[in-house]
């Protein structure tokens, strides 16, 4: 199968280079700079499942037309406009195309850009960063992608994509509920990206605190009932089930959010925490910690905008 992977950051990076060093056939779509940046240093990947150093093929968005069998969206959320231009050119009729973003709101976009047909479910736990010199870096060994059809179905295209993604050094899922593997993930991200930026520590001291436990918990509870009202398709008893699952993660956990801010960088904030609050203010159910992440992250992106303008003044 012909894998493209748009963007070759973090995640990209990541499971782009897990299926090359299986010898799948995957291309890379990336922009000027990091292509020179991958030229000269080649994709480094160090991974607390094995380093690895590969020279991945590379294309811009002005390469030569060619057809790929999947996509594998891996770009912020606030990118996928532009990346979907970019990749025009590199979708046929029988493209798959795999989003690996955190979040619910960029499915319809795709689906908007490439059809109800093209677009697959899926999605990634995976905790990695791209370092000051540019390597991919995963901080805990957890590495799993989950994908499916989103009808439910196993189809000839899915069984395909599962026999291209078998055999690789990382955790490659097929879901018969996508779905809902993406509403929970959409879930436990809001909630884990949303505290860990707030409290600008890692998950372990957080949770340890009883005080930061009980709004751990309240923030899942506010976020079910919202994807509850809007009759998103979540389990009963979820909100439950993520706690434990926060609870269990290694207590050093960063979400990329919080690296993000750490870095000074732009956020997901609008896709992730803004949606659900849009949400929650159209069928009026009260979202008081939501509303604070939410606010805190909106001055977070104010400030470092203003800071970018005083420098370029
Ligand atoms: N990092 C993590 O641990 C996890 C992240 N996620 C989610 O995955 C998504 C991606 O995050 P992450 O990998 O961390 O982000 P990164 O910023 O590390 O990577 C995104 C990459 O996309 C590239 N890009 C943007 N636009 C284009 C374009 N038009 N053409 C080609 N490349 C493009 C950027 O390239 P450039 O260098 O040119 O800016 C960048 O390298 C997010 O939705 C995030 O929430 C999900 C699970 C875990
Ligand atoms: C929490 C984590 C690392 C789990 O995959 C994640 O999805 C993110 O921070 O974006």
């Amino acid at each position: 199968m012909k894998v493209l992977v748009v963007g070759a950051g973090a995640i990209g990076g990541y499971f782009g280079g897990r299926l090359l060093e299986k010898g799948e056939d995957v291309t890379f779509l990336v922009r000027e700079q990091r292509k020179e940046k991958l030229q000269q240093t080649g994709l480094e990947i160090r991974s607390k499942n094995g380093d690895l150093q590969l020279t991945p093929k590379l294309i811009t968005k002005n390469d030569d037309s060619q057809l790929f069998d999947v996509i594998l969206m891996s770009t912020k959320s606030y990118h996928l406009e532009h990346a979907i231009k970019d990749i025009q050119s590199f979708v046929g009729p029988e493209t798959m195309i795999l989003p690996l973003l955190n979040g619910i709101a960029h499915v319809e976009t795709l689906v908007e850009a490439f059809g109800e047909e093209r677009v697959i479910g899926g999605l990634c736990f995976v905790e990695t960063t791209l370092s000051e010199d540019g390597a991919v870096v995963q901080t805990s060994p957890v590495n799993q992608l989950v994908y499916g059809e989103r009808t439910g179905e196993t189809t000839e295209r899915i069984e395909k994509l599962e026999e291209c993604f078998s055999g690789t050094k990382a955790e490659f899922v097929k879901s018969d509920n996508i779905n809902q593997d993406m509403w929970h993930k959409y879930l436990f991200i809001t909630a884990m990206s949303g505290i860990t930026s707030l409290m600008e520590m890692p998950i372990g001291p957080i949770r340890d605190l009883e005080s930061g436990q009980r709004t751990i918990q309240a923030f899942l509870e506010e976020l079910v009932a919202v994807m509850e009202e809007i009759e998103a398709p979540i389990q009963q008893g979820i909100a439950e089930i993520q706690l434990k699952r926060i609870n269990s993660m290694a207590a050093e956990m960063k979400s990329s959010m919080q690296r993000d801010v750490e870095k000074r960088q732009p956020t997901e904030f609008e896709h992730l925490q803004g949606y659900l609050l849009t949400q929650a203010k159209e069928v009026s159910i009260p979202v008081p910690i939501l509303e604070t992440i939410y606010t805190k992250l909106k001055l977070y992106e104010l400030k470092i905008a203003m800071n970018k303008q005083m420098e370029n003044a």
